[in-house]
């Protein structure tokens, strides 16, 4: 059963923060990604999860980007995705690990997708997007043996190369049943104009808003960190995934009402306002 994602089910999810609550409370996340070639997509999504209200941000990247990150967000931590003895305990401690952004599809970026999903335990929420979909792809058991509940995030491309179904061939139908085989415990963010959630059950929830001012690098990577961000603190459920979808797109629509093309860093830049209308709305 199709059914749309509505502002209110996203104001009953984004509720106002304690007074007597700290840092720790809103979720430890540890983004991984950004080789030589793509550093920017690691950072977009590390932005748009501080943005969104994530308490503590480490991002495990190539050390070439680390000045480019600190100049962004001082508020991230870093590691060099090369030094095991830090990436490890970083991967232990997180609530939520997102891998792919800008991570490329070499034999190391291989071992570090292995490295995170094969240590990762039922109580941690891995988040799977961009690279390390295409990794996965040629490596299906990772998925599966993943104990960690997990949120696929592909293109319509990247959802053809893991699943085998063709972009054309793409029904609710075919997408429920090849999500199931790929692993009991994930749900599937399946990205396009009209972005649809799947998770285990019947009911497939469509994202009403969005628009072409969107189509521009960078905005995939933006989703992955707000959802990072929303899960981290909320909670990890269809729920929680579907608010940070739409946030996405109405944040994008807002900016789309003067400006031509819709730049992730500034939508990054409007979510804070954007999530504390919501939060304001059940207060
Ligand atoms: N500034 C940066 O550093 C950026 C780096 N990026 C990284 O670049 C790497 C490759 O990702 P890409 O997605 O660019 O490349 P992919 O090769 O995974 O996907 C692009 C290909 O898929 C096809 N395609 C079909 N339907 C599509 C759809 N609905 N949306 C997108 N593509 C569709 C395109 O024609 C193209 O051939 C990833 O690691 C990604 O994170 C991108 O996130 C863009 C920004
Ligand atoms: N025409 C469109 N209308 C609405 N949303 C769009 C449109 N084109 C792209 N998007 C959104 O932009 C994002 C693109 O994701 P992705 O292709 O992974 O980007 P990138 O990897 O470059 O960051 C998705 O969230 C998608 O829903
Ligand atoms: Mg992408």
């Amino acid at each position: 059963m199709l059914k749309n994602i509505t502002a209110e089910q996203v104001a009953q999810t984004i509720t106002p923060r304690a007074p007597k609550s700290y840092k720790c409370n809103y979720g430890r996340v540890l983004l991984v990604g950004g080789n030589e070639q793509f550093g920017g997509a690691i950072i977009m999504a590390a932005e748009a999860c501080l943005n969104t209200g994530a308490g503590l941000i480490t991002v495990a990247t190539n050390s070439i980007n680390n000045a480019a990150l600190h100049t962004r967000i001082p508020e991230a931590m870093f590691i060099d995705y090369h030094a095991q003895e830090l990436l490890v305990p970083a991967i232990k401690a997180a609530d939520i690990v997102v891998i792919g952004p800008g991570l490329g599809t070499t034999p190391f970026a291989l071992e570090l997708v292995k490295t995170c999903l094969k240590l990762l335990v039922e109580q941690q929420t891995c988040i799977i997007d961009a690279s390390a979909l295409t990794i996965s792809a040629e490596n299906p058991a990772l998925i599966n043996d993943c104990k960690a509940q997990i949120i696929l995030t592909p293109h319509q491309m990247e959802w053809q190369r893991l699943s085998g179904v063709k972009i054309a061939a793409q029904t609710d139908l075919q997408n429920s049943t090849q999500l199931a085989k790929l692993s009991d415990h994930a749900t599937l963010v399946l990205k396009s104009e009209r972005t649809k959630v799947y998770d285990q059950s019947p009911t497939v929830w469509q994202n009403p808003l969005g628009n072409p001012g969107m189509a521009t690098g960078g905005m995939g990577d933006t989703l992955t960190g707000i959802i990072a961000g929303i899960v981290a603190q909320f909670g990890t459920t269809t729920n929680t995934v579907n608010a940070a979808v739409y946030l996405h797109s109405f944040t994008g629509d807002q900016i789309a009402q003067q400006d031509y093309v819709v730049l992730p860093a500034k939508l990054s830049h409007l979510l804070p306002q954007v999530i504390q209308q919501f939060s304001k709305q059940n207060a």
